[in-house]
C-alpha cells in the first residue's frame, strides 16, 4: 500500500532525479508521472505489465531510466512537433514518459499483447494525454511514417530496425535504449542502416551502464523509402 510518507518520498526522489537530468517539469507533469506509476502498480496485478513490484524500484528502473532520454531526444527533435513510435512499449516505457514530458510529441505505443495496448489507452484517458495512443499490432505491420522510432528492452538493433523499417520516415531516426555500448549488435545492422551516434546516459540512483544508439536510413535507402 502507498502510505502518505511513501508517496512523499517518491515525489522527492522524482523531483531530485528530474533536477539531476536537467528536466524542468511542471506540477502537472510531476503529478502525471506519479499517477502513471500508481496505474502501473495497480494494473500490474491483473495485466502483468512489469516484473518489478516495488514503487521505489519502478521509479528508478523505469521512470528515471526513461526520463534520461528526454534531453537527448529534445536535442534531436529541437522541440519540433514530431510523431514518435515506441516499439514493444509494454507498460509504456519509454513512450508514456515521453508523452508526459514532451507534450509537443505525438506518441504511439505499439505492442503485440492486447492488454498492454489497452493499458496505454487507459493511461491516455486517465492522465488526459490526447497525444498518446496505444496500438495492438506487430510493428512489422505499421507503415507510419514516424519521425522517431524508439525502443527499450526490445530486440537486437538488427531486428528492431528491420521490423520497423517501413514505419520510419525517410529522414527519420531510430532511438534504441541499451545497456552497455552494443558493439556486436552495431556490427550486425543492415547495410541500409547507419549508426550515427552512441550516447552514454546516466540514470540518477542507478548504478548501471546505459546508452542510447541513434540510427538512420542510409542515403540510398532513403531515396527509395
Ligand atoms: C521486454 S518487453 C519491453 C517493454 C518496455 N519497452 C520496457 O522497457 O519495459 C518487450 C515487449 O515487446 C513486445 N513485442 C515483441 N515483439 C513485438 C513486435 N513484433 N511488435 C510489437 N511489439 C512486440 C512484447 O509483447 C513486450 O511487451
Amino acid at each position: 500500500m502507498t502510505t502518505a510518507v511513501h508517496a512523499t518520498n517518491l515525489a522527492a526522489r522524482l523531483e531530485s532525479g528530474a533536477a539531476a537530468l536537467g528536466l524542468a517539469l511542471s506540477d502537472t507533469q510531476r503529478t502525471q508521472l506519479l499517477d502513471y506509476l500508481a496505474l502501473v502498480q495497480k494494473w500490474n496485478k491483473v495485466y502483468n505489465l512489469t516484473a518489478l513490484r516495488d514503487a521505489e524500484e519502478m521509479l528508478t528502473h523505469h521512470l528515471l531510466d526513461s526520463m534520461a532520454v528526454i534531453a537527448p531526444l529534445r536535442r534531436q527533435t529541437q522541440g519540433q512537433p514530431v510523431r514518435l513510435l515506441d516499439v514493444g512499449s509494454g507498460a509504456g516505457l519509454p513512450g508514456v514518459v515521453i508523452a508526459i514530458c514532451c507534450p509537443e510529441i505525438d506518441v504511439t505505443c505499439v505492442d503485440t499483447v492486447a492488454k498492454k495496448a489497452t493499458f496505454i489507452q487507459q493511461v491516455a484517458i486517465a492522465l488526459k494525454l490526447p497525444h498518446l495512443h496505444g496500438v495492438h499490432a506487430r510493428v512489422e505491420s505499421l507503415s507510419g511514417p514516424f519521425d522517431v522510432v524508439s525502443s527499450r528492452a526490445f530486440a537486437s538493433l538488427a531486428d528492431f530496425t528491420a521490423w520497423s523499417f517501413g514505419a520510419l520516415a525517410a529522414q527519420g531516426v531510430w532511438m534504441a535504449m541499451k545497456g552497455r555500448h552494443p558493439v556486436d549488435e552495431i556490427a550486425a545492422v543492415s547495410p541500409e542502416v547507419e549508426v550515427f551516434h552512441v550516447e552514454p546516459l546516466t540514470v540518477p540512483g542507478l548504478d548501471a551502464e546505459r546508452c542510447m544508439v541513434w540510427l538512420r536510413k542510409k542515403a540510398a535507402a532513403r531515396a527509395f523509402a
